[in-house]
């Protein structure tokens, strides 16, 4: 929209606020379901704000009768109880999405709101459809009603565009299928939704919803930046903007780019007088045709003779951003559907673990009603994907691969077809962020992972959408740590919480009542940096250069 622009900013995030330094004090933080506050953790809930939740988002208890609500909203909440119109929540049903879930159900009706929303929830809890639903459902009645606007005053210039930022192609992909699914009467999509990637291109008909990673659509930016109308109209297109895996998008690599994206869509919230180019009567029509009511754009464009003083003053007052937060009800808590089996193994046991722990999963999760598995297998290197793979392939196990080495059309190919034949999958925690492969029925570890951060992403890739899920942890001694902080937890019932790497186990356990800290990405196994490695011996597997690793699981020779 033009000057009264309502952009609402949907920040996907996981976002976890700071210690104790009161609610409003947060920042981007890697974890894969972070929420922003603890409201399981007793000690906080006195600091804590109350979340902006729907009725809905209660919290379940996970007795055995009760576990599979862990997932779906409460009976008598509907898409249409929620606001979504009728012609969504058919096409939602047609692709059995009968009733919302618990998180859908607290995000939609504030996102409807107009509010920035700010999601922080479990793995598999449904937050992809939490965004997607509302803003379809807004851009359809916007395009309705376009439609008859230009249909009395001519054809619209512009139309709505939303876009939806994810942290790679692969995610691009598959929230571009599932706004895809959603179909008219007539079976085409409600809207349409096209992937921006390095691969292809800016699409030629501009679609309604643009889902991209951030450099390519900055390129498309600053292509256009050269025609300033083009731009500025483009950007003003722009009514809503998702970004999905915020944990990712707003910290590493992605910052800059995304800070710039923000910067150049808010543009106009913060510079009125930058509009003086543009003449009152353009506005007007353009506003008009896209159906803005005028008497903003007056008063805005007007207020150019005023002094920057007041406009930045009026500005802030019209653009108050207040952002919504909305819950999860399990939050780093252990994921009552979830069944975890914790094995210690050696280099020279885990190979045989290993393929006990693929047969016993394929052996559990066969039953008439699914005569196919899923089983996903991580390791924390590609060598050691690799090397893995190898050794199911040893024991006639056949499985895909899936990690950065892999060209990126080969990747997506693995991805669907063990989506749609079940069997194997190696992959790196380059599989564990957001992908969602229904039914996969068992996660193994092969390598511990390095923090809780991506613990929680991996063993989030089952047990999702309500359903059972089985995980296989191998570890070794170096793991031990962080091993012994994420059990505590799960068995004190408590979120995962990791002092910083620095404390060493003891001083934790002299504080087990410590609050949720920050969870630093980079936990680090103190056990392995704790001990020199004794003059002669190997290196400890943990800093074991890649080769010897890979000849020393190789040169076993496994029995079947
Ligand atoms: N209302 C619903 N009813 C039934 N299934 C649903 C519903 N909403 C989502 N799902 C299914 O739940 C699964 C997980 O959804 P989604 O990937 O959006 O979860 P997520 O919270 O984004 O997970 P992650 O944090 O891993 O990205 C998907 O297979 C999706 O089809």
């Amino acid at each position: 929209m033009l000057l009264r622009r309502s952009m609402a900013n949907l920040m996907f995030s996981r976002i976890c606020r700071l210690s104790d330094a009161g609610p409003n004090c947060f920042w981007p933080l890697r974890h894969p379901s972070l929420v922003v506050c603890a409201l399981s953790c007793s000690k906080w809930s006195s600091k804590i704000r109350a979340f902006g939740t729907a009725a809905t988002a209660t919290v379940v208890e996970a007795d055995d009768s009760k576990v599979k609500d862990t997932f779906f909203a409460a009976e008598n909440v509907t898409w249409a109880s929620l606001g979504v119109s009728n012609l969504v929540a058919g096409a939602l049903s047609k692709i059995g999405l009968q009733r919302p879930s618990l998180v859908q159900a607290a995000c939609i009706p504030s996102i409807f709101s107009g509010a920035d929303t700010i999601v922080a929830a479990e793995t598999g809890s449904g937050k992809t459809h939490g965004y997607l639903v509302p803003l379809i459902d807004m851009l359809c009645k916007a395009s309705e009603n376009s439609k008859e606007i230009s249909s009395k005053r001519g054809p619209g210039k512009h139309r709505h565009l939303s876009l939806v930022l994810c942290p790679n192609v692969i995610l691009c992909e598959q929230v571009v299928r599932m706004a895809n699914c959603l179909l008219k009467e007539n079976g085409e999509p409600l809207l349409s939704v096209a992937v921006v990637s390095g691969r292809q291109g800016w699409p030629v008909l501009e679609p309604h919803i643009v889902v991209s990673t951030p450099d390519p659509l900055l390129r498309h930016l600053d292509a256009i930046d050269a025609e300033k109308e083009r731009h500025s109209n483009f950007i003003r297109g722009v009514e809503y903007i998702v970004f999905d895996e915020a944990d990712l998008l707003f910290c590493g690599s992605f910052q800059n780019q995304v800070t710039r994206i923000i910067n150049m869509l808010g543009f106009d919230e913060k510079q009125p007088p930058r509009m003086k180019g543009l003449k009152l009567e353009n506005r007007i029509a353009d506003m008009e045709s896209s159906g803005e009511d005028n008497e903003d754009m007056e008063t805005d464009a007007f207020s150019e003779n005023k002094d920057n003083k007041n406009d930045a003053r009026r500005v802030k007052k019209t653009y108050n951003r207040k952002a919504s937060w909305v819950a999860g009800n399990y939050f780093h808590r252990p994921n009552p559907r979830l069944e975890q089996n914790w094995i210690e193994v050696t280099v020279d046991s885990q190979a045989d673990a290993l393929i006990s722990a693929v047969n016993y999963g394929i052996n559990c999760a066969l039953a008439p009603s699914s005569p196919v598995s899923r089983t996903m297998i991580f390791s924390n290197t590609v060598v050691a994907v690799e090397a893995v793979a190898d050794i199911l392939t040893g024991a006639g196990i056949e499985c895909f691969r899936y990690h950065s080495d892999i060209p990126l059309d080969e990747r997506s190919k693995n991805v669907f077809d063990f989506q749609q034949n079940g069997g194997v999958f190696v992959c790196t925690d380059a599989a564990a962020h957001g992908l969602d492969i229904p039914n996969v029925s068992h996660v193994i570890q092969a390598e511990f992972s390095k923090s809780a951060v991506d613990f929680l992403h991996r063993v989030g890739r089952t047990a999702r959408a309500g359903q059972p899920g089985l995980v296989t942890n191998m570890y070794k001694e170096v793991n031990l740590d962080l091993v012994t902080a994420i059990r505590q937890a799960e068995r004190l019932g408590e979120p995962v919480v990791i002092l910083p790497w620095h404390c060493s186990l003891t001083e934790r356990q002299a504080q087990p009542e410590e609050n949720v800290v920050i969870r630093k990405r980079n936990f680090r196994n103190i056990i392995h940096n704790k001990s020199p490695v004794p003059k002669g011996s190997p290196p400890r597997e943990a800093t074991a250069p890649k080769s010897y690793l890979k000849n020393k699981l190789k040169n076993k020779r496994y029995q079947t």
